[in-house]
């Protein structure tokens, strides 16, 4: 991993909206479109509405989430709910969103309806993860059972998750999935997360902290994107 760290977190928006803006950008004229991959949560909500300012051909952008936890837009712990409420807003109300979600009780049974959204995407460009206190990542949770499925070599592109300590059922992408991409992303803010970040960096056991799996990638370079404030 490679460790970019910002005194506040206006210094690291400035920088990474733009950074993405590149990469979209780039992807666009070689390939006529670019996929991006965002979380969901509190931390990438003042990073979203830079983005939604950038000048970029939007329309020629899809955009999903790493995870969502299976609640209805309108909820307020909904990801599609934030990602639709700052991101998908100003020049960047023309892009294309794919929903996590779909008309079902469980993420379980939701699931088949939701796997072959994400399953035909091509190569992701850009993926920006975020990280939990426990270590996890996208909703691949350490104490949830479906850990080994999610970090599984031939996972499915999607899975339906339950933690044991976090509230609501999930769909992630898989590790396999989201690993799938031509740049990837941590992006963190606050001493609580450089301390888990840390405690990742200092141990190999991937199912006991998931972002492990990203950090010690052997093959793709994570880009963390820290902030202290
Ligand atoms: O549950 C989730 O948590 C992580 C971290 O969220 P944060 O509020 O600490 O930024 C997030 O990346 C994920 O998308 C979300 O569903």
């Amino acid at each position: 991993m490679h460790l970019n760290h910002f005194a506040d977190s206006a210094a690291l928006n400035k920088q990474f909206a733009a950074q993405l803006v590149e990469i979209l950008q780039q992807a666009i004229s070689q390939r006529g479109e670019a996929i991006l991959v965002v979380s969901g949560g509190r931390t990438p909500q003042a990073l979203f509405q830079q983005l939604s300012q950038a000048d970029l051909a939007w329309d020629k952008v899809t955009i999903t989430l790493a995870d969502d936890r299976w609640l209805a837009d309108d909820q307020a712990d909904s990801n599609e709910r934030l990602v639709k409420a700052s991101l998908l807003q100003n020049r960047a109300a023309n892009a294309k969103f794919i929903s996590l979600y779909a008309k079902a009780d469980s993420a379980f049974t939701g699931v088949t309806a939701v796997l072959p959204r994400i399953a035909v995407l091509p190569t992701f460009d850009a993926v920006i993860l975020g990280m939990g206190e426990d270590g996890h990542t996208a909703s691949l949770f350490p104490c949830s059972e479906q850990i080994n499925e999610g970090l599984a070599e031939d996972a499915p592109a999607v899975l339906a998750v339950k933690p044991s300590t976090a509230p609501y059922e999930r769909i992630s992408l898989s590790k396999s999935r989201l690993e799938n991409t031509r740049h990837l992303f941590l992006h963190l803010v606050g001493a609580g997360k450089k301390t888990v970040l840390d405690q990742a960096m200092a141990d190999n056991d991937v199912k006991s902290m998931p972002i492990r799996a990203f950090l010690q990638h052997p093959q793709l370079t994570v880009e963390v994107m820290y902030a202290e404030h």
